[in-house]
């Protein structure tokens, strides 16, 4: 068995069938992409492994052991989400804080954390002060301020220029390559899933299954906007033309 196990044998909306038979399996200090369709489930699968929402039949275990157990927190999972969730009332040293329940260095760690990122200035700003690449740096922060043996990121660089975004995937490269989490990324850019990943699972259109599990075969670093990525993404459009035609907005 894989360090995490996800087995969704049905994820519903009232009547409505959204996830089916998806399954996938990866080891600690992988990083995968999720991509498919828009609307096809993506963040409704990344919310059933964090444990957000609890309504489905299947499993989800992560060492052997189900990830969440009732009355029981999984320890060291990460977040991150499209929007930066930051509370307006707490500055950016205390909304890194926020998810560090009873560590004794916790203040140590989320300042250092917080320089990492490019905010050793900025400790004590509101987000109303913070734009909207620095408020991506804070949440990036909490992400990794737990020491996350998992961490769910739901499109947390979209809707950012060029360079901010790539600032933010070199950050989250870093962090990754020192920390080592498993990383599960959900994206609708392809060229991002190829850029970042070492593999990139497929999802069907509704009701969504694991189509494709493709191990991205290029060494790092790599660039997003590289002619390797194109060259890429355009031989997989060829192969799978089918896979992916209803990714072509990604184009
Ligand atoms: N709480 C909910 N109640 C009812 N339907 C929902 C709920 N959350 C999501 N859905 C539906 O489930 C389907 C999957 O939604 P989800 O947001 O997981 O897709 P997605 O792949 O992440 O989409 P996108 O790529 O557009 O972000 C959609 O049809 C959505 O309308």
């Amino acid at each position: 068995m894989r360090d995490l196990d996800i087995r969704i044998h049905a994820k519903r909306f009232a009547s409505r069938l959204v996830l089916h038979e998806l399954g996938f399996g990866a080891d600690d200090g992988e990083f995968l992409a999720l991509v498919g369709p828009s609307g096809t489930g993506k963040s409704t699968l990344l919310h059933l492994i964090g444990g957000l929402d609890d309504d489905f039949e299947g499993s989800i275990h992560w060492g052997g052991a189900p990830l969440h157990r009732p009355g029981e927190a999984p320890e060291r999972l990460g977040m991150m989400f499209q929007e930066p969730r930051l509370m307006p009332w707490l500055n950016a040293l205390d909304n890194v804080r926020l998810v560090q329940a009873g560590s004794t260095d916790g203040e140590g760690r989320a300042m250092a954390l917080l320089h990492e990122v490019g905010l050793g200035d900025a400790i004590d700003a509101w987000p109303a002060q913070l734009s909207g690449g620095m408020l991506r740096r804070v949440a990036l922060a909490r992400a990794f301020v737990v020491a996350p043996r998992l961490l769910l990121m739901d499109e947390p660089f979209v809707s950012l220029d060029m360079p901010t975004g790539n600032r933010l995937r070199d950050l989250l490269l870093d962090l990754w390559q020192r920390d080592r989490p498993l990383v599960l990324f959900v994206t609708h850019d392809l060229r991002e899933a190829l850029t970042l990943a070492d593999r990139v699972l497929f999802l069907s259109s509704p009701p969504a299954r694991v189509v494709l599990d493709y191990h991205v075969p290029l060494p790092r670093p790599r660039r997003l906007e590289g002619s390797e990525i194109a060259a890429l993404q355009e031989r997989l459009f060829e192969r799978h033309p089918d896979l992916l035609s209803g990714m072509l907005e990604v184009r």
